[in-house]
């Protein structure tokens, strides 16, 4: 077959930690035929590895260079990104984008924007990094049904939780570790908090099951409350706390999604998913379970699958969206009982026992450490009130041997800040 040779030009807005891998990466191509035409950014002050002479600071200037073959949209600004990815869908161009917030809360627009003007949006980079699990899902499941979709999907938090574990070391400078990597969000809270993991859960949502979902109609506790108290605990259960994003068909046909740190035994998978990995288990109807596992975070990853949407559009490569033309599913209301672990911040939660209209199985001496069945529907209600009362919310799935924990309740130390 006779190769051929074209120049095609990226438009780049943003050059921050995704940008500059994704430079970085087109640099390493370029006998592909591939470059980057022009670089837009905001501080006209900060220090840069390129002359200031490629930077321009006025994103009209790329948006309406029709020069430009695609445009790579990679800046931390949600509401500018939406404004990005709306003017150069209403052009009719193609741009790929990493912005899973934005992607998240505003999808059911932006694929009608698409049909509309005839504009193509890929997003790989938005959920879980480098691994192509968007293209795993539209080209080679697009036709199946899927019984789960569970994964860590966040990996600041997942840093944080694997230096916790190994080093019982400092949450706060954990966190610090992360945003230096470049791993975190401009505003961490999202990754602590289980937001970034809830937008990439929506995300999937629609590609794995066809349900269009708003992130705020999710349920969804982050790692922000942990403490050495939980970390020993789930240790002494020979588990890891991780923080997982799951969607399940359920029995009548819907899709119960939530976000939720877990634990999780020696014997899941997801187990050993450590530092910025993201791993993701697809469980399917007829290909049984299969387990796809990379960086989940960092500029050179993530700039490489901003490179495979770019390169893919280029041949062609658009979603089609096939769960969404073909599948009726809605979001389940989650009636179903799941067991917790509540962890208090050294004051007796029992009072949330009947607020959430749970069932109470254990409780430490001094019931700043209860385990109870609850329905994700009750936890949804009382998110916001356990939120700002400190409160650690974990699963403790039906493979961990509960007998355990009654034992394990008493201990007490705080993690230093
Ligand atoms: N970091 C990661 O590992 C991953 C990040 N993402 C997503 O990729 C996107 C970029 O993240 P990341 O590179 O980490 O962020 P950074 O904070 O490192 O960089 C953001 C870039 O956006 C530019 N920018 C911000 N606002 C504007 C604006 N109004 N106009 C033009 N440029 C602007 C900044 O300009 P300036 O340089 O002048 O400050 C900077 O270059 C985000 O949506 C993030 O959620 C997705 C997957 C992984
Ligand atoms: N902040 C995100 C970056 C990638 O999506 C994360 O930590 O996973």
């Amino acid at each position: 077959m006779k190769i051929q040779k074209f120049k095609k030009r990226i438009g780049l807005i943003g050059f921050g930690c995704v940008g500059q891998g994704l430079y970085d990466v087109v640099e390493a191509n370029r006998h592909l035929g591939w470059e980057i035409g022009s670089i837009c950014v905001k501080d006209k002050d900060k220090p840069r590895t390129l002359p200031a002479s490629a930077f321009t600071y006025n994103v009209q200037e790329v948006l309406q260079d029709t020069s430009l073959d695609i445009i790579a949209e990679l800046i931390s600004d949600p509401e500018e990104a939406l404004g990005i990815l709306r003017q150069a869908l209403q052009q009719g161009r193609t741009v790929v984008s990493a912005n899973k917030k934005v992607i998240a809360e505003n999808l059911p627009e932006l694929i009608r924007l698409q049909q509309k003007y005839g504009g193509v949006l890929l997003y790989e980079a938005s959920v879980c990094g480098s691994i192509p699990v968007l293209r795993t899902l539209e080209a080679y499941y697009g036709s199946e049904p899927l019984l789960e979709v569970r994964g860590i999907l966040n990996g600041s938090s997942n840093y944080i939780l694997s230096k916790l574990h190994a080093e019982r070391g400092s949450y706060q400078l954990a966190l610090e570790q992360a945003q230096a990597l470049g791993f975190a969000e401009a505003d961490p809270s999202l990754d602590v908090e289980g937001v970034d993991a809830l937008h990439k859960l929506c995300i999937l949502a629609t590609h794995a099951y066809g349900v269009l979902v708003h992130p705020e109609e999710v349920l969804h506790f982050g790692i922000q409350h942990i403490n050495t108290e939980v970390v020993e605990l789930a240790d002494a259960l020979g588990c890891r706390i991780k923080l997982i994003g799951s969607l399940k068909a359920t029995a009548t046909g819907q899709v119960a999604l939530q976000v939720l740190p877990t634990l999780i035994p020696a014997t899941d998978a997801l187990y050993g998913v450590e530092a910025e990995f993201n791993g993701l288990e697809i469980e399917a109807q007829f290909a049984g379970k299969q387990f796809l596992l990379g960086k989940g975070a960092g500029s050179h990853p993530t700039g490489s699958a901003v490179w495979a949407d770019i390169t893919s559009a280029v041949r062609g490569y658009r979603y089609t969206y096939p769960k969404l033309c073909t599948s009726q599913a809605t979001k389940a209301s989650g009636e179903e009982q799941i067991t917790v672990l509540l962890q208090g911040q050294g004051r007796p939660i029992t009072t949330f026992i009947e607020l959430l209209q749970s069932t109470l199985h254990f409780q430490s001496p001094d019931k700043n450490q209860v385990v109870l069945s609850v329905t994700p529907q009750q936890l949804k209600l009382n998110q916001t009130s356990l939120k700002l009362q400190g409160v650690f919310v974990a699963v403790v799935p039906a493979s961990v041997a509960l007998d355990k924990i009654p034992d394990l309740l008493a201990r007490s130390e705080a993690i230093p800040a």
